[in-house]
């Protein structure tokens, strides 16, 4: 791996909400560079605690998670709030500030870098602003920068959430059914921006996502994971019917 590369690297990651009951078994993959990794598997499976693992809203009970090379597994407090800047997060509902404007919500995506007061009055500056203007331009907002948040429409607000993220300048982005709340025709817009802007930034983008066609249909990797494990790791067009019947169970669903 070049060392200048924006990568994740997971080794042997378990998580127990429950002691002895783990609900992702040893997890190890590594993506780096410009790639799309979807990550398919049934409800429950464990996909959701896997992202929320790698952005540390939940700590680990064991494994290593590194981010273009520094490993967060044991990180809190300031080194944590550092190291959370590498890691870029979309949500399926969205999570922005409602009552804010586009270019507010923009703009939180640099909390992270802004000594506490400055966040506290959300002071930011020149350049953030610029940035943020530039980053809505390029999702295709520049004209809504004033709107409120609660006046879009769902691909609307996503695209904020998108340029949030990218606010960041994150090593990685994670996306946690991003098109979930999306009708078809905007899921295929918004997953064609996300893999757009991650491919121009070289950054690698980790997708969790229920709709396998769509998944495959962006993704250069999908991830199967089932009870907790990797079943499936490969190119959408390696994944044939026995795997996802390995992955979902059943097969008349298939049919
Ligand atoms: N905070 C929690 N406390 C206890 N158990 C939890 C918690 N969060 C999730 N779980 C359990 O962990 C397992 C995996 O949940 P998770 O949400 O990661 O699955 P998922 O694959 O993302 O499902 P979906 O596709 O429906 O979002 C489930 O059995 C769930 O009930």
């Amino acid at each position: 791996m070049n060392d200048s590369e924006r990568s994740l690297r997971i080794e042997n990651l378990v998580k127990e909400y429950v002691p002895g009951k783990p609900v992702l078994k040893g997890i190890s993959f590594e993506v780096v560079g410009r790639s799309t990794t979807a990550i398919i598997g049934p409800s429950g499976t464990g996909k959701s605690t896997l992202i929320r693992c790698i952005n540390r809203l939940i700590d680990p009970t064991s494994g290593n998670i590194s981010i273009s090379g520094l490993d967060i597994t044991g990180l809190s407090g300031k080194d944590l709030r550092v190291a959370r800047r590498r890691i870029g997060m979309v949500f399926q509902e969205f999570n922005l500030v409602e009552r804010l404007s586009v270019m507010e919500n923009v703009l939180c995506g640099r909390l992270g870098y802004l000594p506490v007061w400055r966040a506290w009055l959300r002071r930011f500056p020149k350049d953030d602003i610029e940035r943020a203007f530039h980053l809505l331009d390029s999702v295709g907002l520049i004209d809504f920068a004033n709107a409120r948040a609660d006046s879009l429409s769902g691909g609307q607000r996503q695209r904020v959430g998108i340029a949030r993220a990218l606010m960041q300048d994150p090593h990685i982005l994670l996306a946690d059914e991003p098109t979930s709340s999306l009708d078809p025709k905007t899921s295929v817009e918004i997953m064609e921006l996300l893999t757009k802007v991650c491919t121009d930034r070289q950054i690698p983008l980790l997708i969790n996502i229920h709709d396998v066609t769509l998944g495959k249909r962006f993704a250069d990797r999908v991830i199967g994971m089932s009870k907790g494990h990797v079943v499936f790791d490969g190119t959408p067009d390696a994944l044939e019917p026995r795997h996802l019947q390995e992955i979902y169970g059943g097969k008349d669903w298939l049919q």
